[in-house]
């Protein structure tokens, strides 16, 4: 037999990529929400999401959205957090579950927790899935299929909340990991928040480039620089507040980076043949290890 809906009445805030991801796997498969709400601030988003058809009710005032809600999930920039909590605090149900699928989990803690309304419980998560596309027209169900999704769930969290969030993501084809949030952070600002710092600026750099010298050089971009691109056209807001709000991490990671991008530069300006093939292979090495993992 199926197995009863996680939540009887999910509120998604945010119905961009993340959002309308968890939407439309949660109308495909029917066990996830029994009423699902959506609610949505953006210009137009909120037509969109009723078109698309993505969820029971559709609003814009997330203090009305999350009313008698036992779930809550916050899909929106990070650095909307503080503002989006002090609105639904005072609705929120007691006894209902607030989680989050935010790319920075100590900004989540610092912002979430002191306004949390006694007997609301707080799950933080982040799936480790995504896209450079945003907005309700880029969300797939499969999008979590395989992938991590990390949770950092405070100590004396109430077990039936943990297993909802689990049960949600479990039925999203996840594998979850638990981690504290400063864990969470390093991890995250070395493989994912310092590749996008870094395709921001290698195209930021190739731009000046190409108007100092007047030339065409972007028309020559062959596919190695064609991948940076990729992951530079990922949104505005929501990298702003990843940097902002992981900047402790994602800084130390880019002092590391830039030490050793010297001293691959320094084997280079010195000829150093034996360096420079000892970096290309620890790069080969990643690579292979992570076709093996089936994660490339
Ligand atoms: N894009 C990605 O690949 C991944 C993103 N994340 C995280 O998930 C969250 C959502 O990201 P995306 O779906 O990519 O963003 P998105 O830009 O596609 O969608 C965000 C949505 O939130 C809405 N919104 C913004 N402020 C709001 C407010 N105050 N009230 C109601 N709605 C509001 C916007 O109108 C937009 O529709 C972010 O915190 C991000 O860090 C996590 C994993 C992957
Ligand atoms: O599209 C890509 O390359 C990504 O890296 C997707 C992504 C973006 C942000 C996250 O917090 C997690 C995954």
């Amino acid at each position: 037999m199926a197995e009863p809906p996680v939540f009887r009445r999910l509120c998604i805030i945010g119905l961009g990529l993340i959002g309308s991801s968890i939407a439309r796997l949660a109308r495909e498969r029917g066990d996830i929400a029994e009423t699902l709400v959506a609610c949505d601030s953006g210009p137009g988003v909120a037509e969109r999401v009723s078109e698309l058809g993505l969820a029971d009710v559709v609003e814009t005032d997330a203090g009305r959205a999350v009313r008698d809600c036992d779930g809550v999930i916050l899909c929106t920039p990070v650095g909307t957090f503080a503002g989006l909590m002090a609105a639904i605090a005072p609705h929120l149900a007691p006894g209902a579950v607030l989680t989050d699928t935010g790319s920075t989990k100590g900004s989540v803690l610092r912002d979430l927790l002191p306004l949390l309304p006694p007997g609301v419980h707080l799950v933080p998560g982040h799936p480790m899935a995504g896209t450079e596309h945003s907005g309700p027209d880029a969300g797939f169900a499969t999008l979590f299929q395989g992938r991590y999704v990390i949770l950092t769930p405070l100590e004396g969290t109430e077990p039936a909340a943990r297993a909802k969030v689990e049960a949600l993501w479990r039925r999203a084809g996840a594998m979850i990991e638990t981690m504290d949030p400063a864990t969470h952070d390093k991890v995250v600002a070395i493989v994912s928040h310092l590749p996008h710092l870094i395709a921001f600026t290698i195209c930021s750099t190739a731009d000046d480039l190409a108007q100092e010298t007047r030339e065409q050089v972007l028309k020559f971009a062959a596919s190695g620089f064609r991948d940076f691109t990729r992951i530079a056209s990922s949104d505005v807001d929501m990298w702003r507040d990843v940097f902002l709000n992981n900047r402790e991490a994602l800084l130390e990671m880019l002092a590391r980076f830039s030490e050793d991008a010297h001293a691959l530069g320094r084997a280079v300006r010195w000829g150093e043949a034996g360096f420079i093939e000892d970096r290309i292979r620890r790069g080969r090495k990643i690579r292979r290890t992570l076709i093996e993992l089936k994660q490339a």
